[in-house]
This record gives C-alpha cells, sequence and structure tokens, in this order.
C-alpha cells in the first residue's frame, strides 16, 4: 500500500517537473541533491518525507498533493465508451463575466439569467462582494442578482480572486467614472504566455484613463477634460478590449465611435445589455460601433445571455472523438459557421434543426446532430482569425478531431504564446503530434488512443482536449487538477456523464 502511494507520488512529481519543462538534473540542482535521487523519487522506489514533498512542490510552484475537501479536483475516466442522447449549451463564461462588470455601470438592480455557475464567474463574484456588491443567485440557483452600493470599497478588493482572472481588467471601464483615483490587482487566467493590456490602455487612455503598473498593482487615475471626441481606433480587434472600450462609453456623455471593434458573440451580448440599460448602440454585428453614452444608468433591468459557442464546439468535439451519435441543443449558430463549414469538408455526417431564438431575442440556435464520420485531414491549414473568422477558442479542438481523421492537418495558433505546445500533451494518450514551431503543431490521424495519469495542462481549452482524448481512449485515465477546466464549464463531468460518459470526480486524501 505505501508502496503504491510512493509510485503515485512519483508520478505526480514527474508530471508536475515535466510541465515546468524542467529535467531531473534540475530539479536536483534547485532541491540540493542529485539526479539519481530525483530519479528514485520518481518511480516510486525512495521513502520520502512530507517536508520533501513540500519542497519540491515549492520549487516546481505545483501543489504536489493536499489535504481536505478544498484540494484540487480530478477526474478518473473511463474511456472507450460511445456518447449519445443530447446535451444543452449553457450559457458563455465570456458574455457572463463582461456582463458581471457591466453591471458596474447600473445604480439599479441587475439580473442575469442563467448565469454559467463556473469559477471565473465565481473569482468575479468574490471580487464584487469584496468592494460592496451584493449579489445573490435567485429561482433555486439558476439567476443571478447584483445591486452594488452607493460606494464601492475598492480598499477591501479581494486580491486573491482577482488575480485568478483576466476579466478584472473589465472593471477599468465601469471604474473610471465611479471615481478619480483607484487599484486594481493585476490580472491572471490561464498560462498563455504574455497577454498584455496595452490594447486596453490605448483605448481607455482617450476617455482620460492613465495607468501605472507596479507592485502588483494598476494604479489608475482619471483626467475628466480628456474626452473621445474623435473616433477611438483599437491598435487590435481583440474582444475584452472592445468591451472595456464600450463600457467606458456607455456612461460616457457623448457619442463614442470604436472602430476596428470586435463584433464577437461576447460583444453582442454586452451591447444587447447596454442598450437593455438605455444605452444606444448602433453597428452591432459589425467593426465599427457607435454608442450613445448616458452619463446617469439607474434601471433594474433583467437580461439573459446567450449560448457559450465554445461550449457548443466542445461537445460537438466530444461527440467526433468517440465517435458517437449526438444532438448538441442550443447551439449559437453564427458563431460556429466556419468550423461546420471546415468540418463538413472534412466529412463530417450532421443535421441542422431550423433556428430559433436565444432568450435575449437576438442570437440564433440551432440543435445540431453529429454522426460517426470518416473524416479526411482539411487540405488546407486550420487557423483562426477574429470575428467572424475561426473562432479563437475553438482552434484547439481541431487538434482532437484532426488527430481522429485521416491524414495530416497543420493547425496554426498564432495567438497564444503557449497553446500550441500544450496540444502535444496528446501524444500521452497515443497522439501523433509534432510541434513544428510554438505556433504550429502537425497532427497525423487516425490516432489509437491510450489511457494516461497525467496532469492537466494549465490552459482551459487544451485541458479539455486532453479530456476528450481520454473519453476516447479504451482504459482508465487520470486527469489532475482541473480547475482550468471548471473556469469555464458548469458540472462538465456531470453533464457529459449524463449522455453516456464515465467520469469519476475525485480529490486528494
Ligand atoms: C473573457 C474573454 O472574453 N476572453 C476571450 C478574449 O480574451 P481577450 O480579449 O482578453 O484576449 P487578448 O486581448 O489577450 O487577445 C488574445 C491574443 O490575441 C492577440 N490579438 C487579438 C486580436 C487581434 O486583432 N490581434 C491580436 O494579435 C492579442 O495580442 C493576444 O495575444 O479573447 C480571446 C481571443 O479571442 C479569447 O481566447 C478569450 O477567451
Ligand atoms: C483563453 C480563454 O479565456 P480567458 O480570456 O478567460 O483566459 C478561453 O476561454 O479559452
Amino acid at each position: 500500500m505505501a508502496d503504491d502511494y510512493l509510485v503515485r507520488i512519483g508520478k505526480l512529481i514527474r508530471d508536475a517537473r515535466q510541465h515546468r519543462g524542467w529535467t531531473q538534473t534540475q530539479l536536483a540542482e534547485a532541491l540540493g541533491t542529485s539526479q539519481s535521487a530525483v530519479n528514485r523519487i520518481e518511480r516510486g522506489n525512495q521513502n520520502i518525507s512530507l517536508e520533501m514533498i513540500a519542497r519540491i512542490g515549492e520549487a516546481l510552484d505545483s501543489e504536489i498533493v493536499s489535504l481536505g475537501y478544498a484540494g484540487p479536483m480530478h477526474l478518473r475516466v473511463v474511456g472507450g465508451r460511445r456518447l449519445s442522447g443530447a446535451i444543452d449549451v449553457k450559457t458563455s463564461k465570456n458574455a457572463c463575466v463582461a456582463l458581471l462588470c457591466a453591471s458596474l455601470l447600473n445604480k439599479g438592480r441587475t439580473v442575469l439569467r442563467r448565469v454559467a455557475r463556473i469559477e471565473e464567474v465565481y473569482r468575479l463574484l468574490e471580487v464584487l462582494n469584496s468592494i460592496g456588491v451584493r449579489t445573490r443567485w435567485i429561482n433555486d440557483g439558476v439567476d443571478l442578482e447584483l445591486v452594488p452600493p452607493a460606494d464601492l470599497d475598492m480598499a477591501s478588493i479581494d486580491a486573491e480572486a482577482a488575480v485568478r482572472t483576466r476579466s478584472i481588467i473589465m472593471f477599468f471601464g465601469p471604474l473610471l467614472h465611479r471615481m478619480d483615483h483607484f487599484k486594481l490587482p493585476y490580472a491572471g487566467g490561464c498560462d498563455l504566455g504574455t497577454r498584455t493590456i496595452e490594447p486596453h490602455m490605448i483605448a481607455l487612455r482617450r476617455f482620460g484613463l492613465d495607468i501605472a503598473a507596479t507592485e502588483g498593482q494598476y494604479h489608475a487615475q482619471v483626467d475628466r477634460a480628456i474626452r473621445p471626441d474623435r473616433p477611438i481606433v483599437l491598435t487590435e480587434r481583440g474582444d475584452t478590449v472592445t468591451e472595456n472600450a464600450l463600457l467606458a462609453a456607455a456612461r460616457h456623455d457623448g457619442v463614442t465611435v470604436i472602430r476596428n471593434a470586435s463584433s464577437n458573440y461576447m460583444v453582442q451580448d454586452l451591447c444587447f445589455f447596454l442598450e437593455a440599460l438605455g444605452v444606444r448602440v448602433e453597428g452591432i454585428g459589425t467593426t465599427t460601433l457607435t454608442v450613445h453614452g448616458v452619463p446617469t444608468i439607474d434601471v433594474d433591468v433583467d437580461y439573459s445571455p446567450s449560448e457559450d459557442p465554445v461550449e457548443a464546439m466542445s461537445l460537438l468535439a466530444a461527440a467526433v472523438v468517440t465517435e458517437s451519435e449526438l444532438t448538441v441543443r442550443r447551439v449559437p449558430i453564427e458563431f460556429l459557421e466556419i468550423e461546420l463549414a471546415v468540418l463538413e469538408e472534412m466529412g463530417l455526417d450532421h443535421d441542422r434543426s431550423p433556428e430559433y431564438s436565444a432568450d435575449n431575442g437576438r442570437t440564433r440556435l440551432i440543435d445540431l446532430t453529429v454522426r460517426p464520420s470518416k473524416l479526411e485531414a482539411p487540405i488546407d491549414k486550420i487557423h483562426p482569425m477574429p470575428f467572424p473568422g475561426l473562432n479563437i477558442d475553438n482552434v484547439p479542438f481541431f487538434a482532437a478531431i484532426a488527430a481522429v481523421a485521416q491524414g495530416k492537418t497543420l493547425i496554426h495558433d498564432w495567438v497564444y504564446d503557449n497553446r500550441a505546445i500544450y496540444l502535444t500533451d496528446l501524444n500521452r494518450l497515443g497522439g501523433r503530434l509534432q510541434l513544428l514551431d510554438p505556433h504550429r503543431v502537425l497532427v497525423e490521424g487516425p490516432t489509437r488512443w491510450r489511457a494516461a495519469e497525467m496532469m492537466c495542462p494549465p490552459a482551459l481549452r487544451p485541458a479539455v482536449v486532453v479530456l476528450l482524448a481520454m473519453m476516447a481512449a479504451e482504459g482508465t485515465s487520470v486527469l489532475r487538477n482541473v480547475y482550468v477546466i471548471n473556469r469555464g464549464y458548469e458540472d462538465l463531468a456531470e453533464r457529459l456523464n449524463t449522455i453516456g460518459a464515465q467520469i469519476e470526480i475525485f480529490r486528494d486524501i
């Protein structure tokens, strides 16, 4: 029994070391021991003290084991099972986080319907609560109510929660209307390499916002004499930067024109919400947004964010990778059209229902039935573009899909520094992915998946891709520390189990 624990702890240490990109010698140097001792520890051939486990954890910046219920969540996946039936897509993480930030514009009560119960939302709620916003889940925990205080208590901000999300940067837009000076902790989120906030600063400077970043905090100062009297041209067509500019424009007393704006799904949801707050927005769905701001917003508003196209893509990919027939309901089709066009070219057999309206009355939904298909690698590379291109967050799912297709697929993830690299974790499950450079992966299929025990990559979509491959692999796999998945997906394991998956949630002793 003790030997079994040593082997398991050894495997965890090896996983954590490999994730850090360290050799055994590097770890040995950090610990002041020999490479052969590290080798023995990783193979479970060495008695190891609690103190040594703690030191290794510290050196690798990773929690190796933890005690108690609050410890990291892991998944045990019995793979090789077909999925069947139907599953509903939930509302999107990315719209929900933008709307939580947008609630700061409103003095009145904001109700958001069917908000995804995900860690990213929980972190933002912790931050909002810490500065005095009253939030509560209503209607059996389905909807969310937010009531802001007269004055926000920025000194009490929950910095620990704030640094775990990147979305905190969308506090700048609303807050610059409420305070002349304020501080926010640095933005965090998935480990995807450098993601600056410079494009946000370029846009928000036009509203008089100046930011100095020191000692883990952004120090913001607002000069009210500066006004966006000519169009704001975004230097990048990013989603959250467009949202930040919209949030700032919403309470700017005048008309703001935003050019090179993203017209992606979360931006559209935010525009619809702003309209419900009484802010007129022209050009929704285009790259030029004209915002007729109102200096005071004090309304009781009720809004239903739309369904998540990336979750729809994830569920569709789950069906493809496990060779299942599955109906994915409530798919926001406008935001999955290019993905489906590519999959159609690859040979995907599927049906689409007639379109119907999402609860926001604006977004078009369909039910999509996917059937087992003989897929061929696409002739051209898979690469994302800002909307209406292939969604940046959907690219990783094509790695798993390409792995089950016949032939070689080139995936070019130009956007993030690390994300393509994480996709090579699929090789531990039998995949044949070759990293050509940090942004390009060549995937060779079809794949004979095999079960494995591994740590979750520290990025949301690659982590889900690994989970999908585990669902396809015969045998029992273990995926450790799935916080990143819970950042963006509500009860994913439980919901996949309702359509035939066999995934058990467990935590460390
Ligand atoms: C909360 C939220 O909504 N998050 C989404 C949002 O993050 P967000 O809007 O924060 O994305 P970033 O601003 O970090 O942009 C992602 C990367 O794309 C680059 N870039 C972006 C646009 C562009 O026109 N040119 C360009 O080079 C950026 O430099 C950066 O390296 O958009 C990302 C890209 O779609 C998605 O992965 C995130 O899920
Ligand atoms: C990268 C992502 O999100 P975020 O901007 O929250 O890190 C994502 O949703 O895949």
